[in-house]
This record gives structure tokens, C-alpha cells and sequence, in this order.
């Protein structure tokens, strides 16, 4: 754990600031750094409450985004800054995959739903994905212990939107012992058994279902069975990709019911798969992960 923290980047940083804006009680910033993991640039977006500008060692949230977003998404849309400086929360939201640069030619797919934005963090085994498409191992260990060693966090808990709540469900049930805390917002729920993650796994992992299978998030809940008290899952009744089968919120239902995985499990009626239903329900995610991380 980081006890201190002396409001300035350590001098040998692997990390460039591209912006700093001030925003309620703490300052939203910007990243880029050269990862390891997808051997291209990365960006993410981090907000820094006033404790931890000041020196004070605070819990964070690790936010993975949907299909087709960055980290401007959440960060421009989702209005968690002001619930995060109340309580002193740092939230912290990474690309959903590598990316094309002038120096990278990255592979992509001309569906919105396989290549860029759409890595499922996960780490692809065949080509030409497995070079650059590496996001579990950049989220677990490479962005983990960069942001563990560059900021002033005590804690992290695991949350997501879509592709990003399968992320985290899948993350958080893999790696139980780097995150406090789990809850999605929309999430697809098993991506081995939806169209969306069928294209992707396809391409990612060719024909072997058992690679497959490791990066279903119910499936690895029934797997690896109750490792949180309680997760979070707020999903809007009026979502078209509930009612398409891409999201399958019963499979999760399903899998935390059999390994005695306490699920809260909300249906908002009416709510969408937008950015208007993340503003809805983001401070009661925020809270969820506070109340983890006070138990820690
Ligand atoms: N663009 C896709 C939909 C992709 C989509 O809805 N992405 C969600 C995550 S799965 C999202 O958050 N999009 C970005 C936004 O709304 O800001 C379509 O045409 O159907």
C-alpha cells in the first residue's frame, strides 16, 4: 500500500499528462504511457479527489467501458465526479482496447463489436490479435500496478458498463485477490453464449471452447464460486440489447444463485443501455464500492 503521496508524479513516471481539469472537490486528469502489454500506447482517465492531491491514501474504482467508447465516455458522461470527491474516491477508466497510431498498424474489424473497443479484456491467443490484444493482462497487472505505485490508492473495486461489465465480472471472479469490490452496470453476462462475444471469441480464441469457457463471466462464477459479500448489478428494463440476447442477465442470476454468491440484481424500469442510465444509478455503484473498501 502507498502511505504517501506527495501531489506530483514520481520523477522516473512512465506516464505523460495530457489534461488536468479542476472539477467539484479534486481534479480530473488524463494519461498516456507505453505499454508492455499491447506494445502500443494507452490512455486513461483518472479523477483525484482533494485527499488524494493532499497526500491521503483513498479507495478507487477501476471503471471498463462498453463496445465502441474510450475513456472520454464514462468520464464526459457519466457525472461521477461529484459523488467521488464527497467521499474521496478515486475512479479510474482505461481504453477498452489498443489502438492504431501513426507508428502502430493495430488489427481491427469492421464490426463495431470484434478489433478496437471491443477487446473484451481478454488476452486473444490467435493472430493477428494476440500481439496487441492483451487487455487482461494490461488491466490485472500492467495498469494495476503502474496505478498502485504512481497514485495513492489503498483499494481497488471492479465495475463496467456492457462489454465492460462482462470485464469486470470476469476480472473480478478471476483475480478475487486484487479487487475488493465487483458490480456492472447493463452487463453482458456470458460473452461465449451472445452474439457479440461468439464474433469476438471467434477471432480471438479460433474454435477452442475451453478458451472460451475462462472468458465467460458466468461461467467463471460457477467456477471459481462466492468470493465477494455481496456485488452490485443494475440493469435497465427498457434496454434493447436485453431484449436482443446479447446481455443475458439471467445467466449471471443463474451462476451467483448456485455458488451462493449474494447478487443484488436491479431492473430499472424503463432505463436504457445509454449514458443517461449509467448517470442514473452510478452514485449507488460509487457507495457499493465505498462500503467495500471501509470493510477492507
Ligand atoms: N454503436 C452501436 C452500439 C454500441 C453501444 O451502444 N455502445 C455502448 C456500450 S455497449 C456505449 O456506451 N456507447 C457509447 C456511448 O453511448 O457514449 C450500435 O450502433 O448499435
Amino acid at each position: 500500500m502507498n502511505n504517501s503521496y506527495n501531489n506530483s508524479l514520481s520523477t522516473n513516471t512512465q506516464l505523460t499528462q495530457k489534461s488536468v481539469n479542476r472539477c467539484f472537490d479534486g481534479e480530473q486528469h488524463y494519461y498516456s504511457h507505453q505499454s508492455i502489454a499491447t506494445k502500443t500506447p494507452m490512455t486513461f482517465s483518472i479523477y483525484l479527489p482533494d485527499e488524494a492531491l493532499t497526500g491521503k491514501v483513498c479507495p478507487a474504482i477501476l471503471y471498463l467501458s462498453g463496445l465502441t467508447c474510450n475513456a472520454d465516455n464514462v468520464t464526459h458522461k457519466a457525472h461521477f465526479q461529484q459523488r467521488c470527491s464527497e467521499l474521496g474516491m478515486i475512479f479510474i477508466a482505461p481504453d477498452t482496447s489498443p489502438r492504431s497510431s501513426e507508428d502502430d498498424d493495430v488489427p481491427n474489424d469492421e464490426r463495431y463489436f470484434v478489433g478496437q473497443g471491443a477487446s473484451y479484456y481478454v488476452d486473444a491467443t490467435c493472430a493477428p490479435w494476440a500481439k496487441n490484444f492483451n487487455m487482461q493482462s494490461y488491466i490485472v497487472d500492467e495498469l494495476y500496478d503502474l496505478l498502485r505505485s504512481e497514485f495513492p490508492i489503498s483499494s481497488i473495486g471492479v465495475t463496467g458498463h456492457s462489454m465492460g461489465g462482462h470485464g469486470a465480472l470476469l476480472l473480478g471472479f478471476k483475480f478475487p485477490s486484487k479487487f475488493v469490490s465487483v458490480s456492472a452496470l447493463s452487463p453482458v453476462s456470458a460473452a461465449s453464449e451472445s452474439a457479440w462475444g461468439e464474433a469476438a471469441y471467434t477471432e480471438y480464441f479460433g474454435d477452442d471452447k475451453a478458451q472460451w469457457t475462462q472468458a465467460d463471466a458466468a461461467q467463471t462464477i460457477k467456477r471459481v464460486g462466492r468470493q465477494y459479500s455481496r456485488i452490485l448489478v443494475d440493469q435497465g428494463g427498457a434496454d434493447n440489447f436485453l431484449a436482443e440476447g446479447q446481455l443475458q442477465t439471467s445467466k449471471l442470476q443463474q451462476a451467483c444463485e448456485e455458488v451462493a454468491q449474494p447478487l443484488t440484481l436491479r431492473y430499472q424500469a424503463g432505463h436504457d443501455h445509454s449514458y443517461y442510465f449509467i448517470q442514473t444509478v452510478i452514485n449507488d455503484h460509487i457507495d457499493h464500492h465505498w462500503r467495500m473498501a471501509q470493510l477492507y
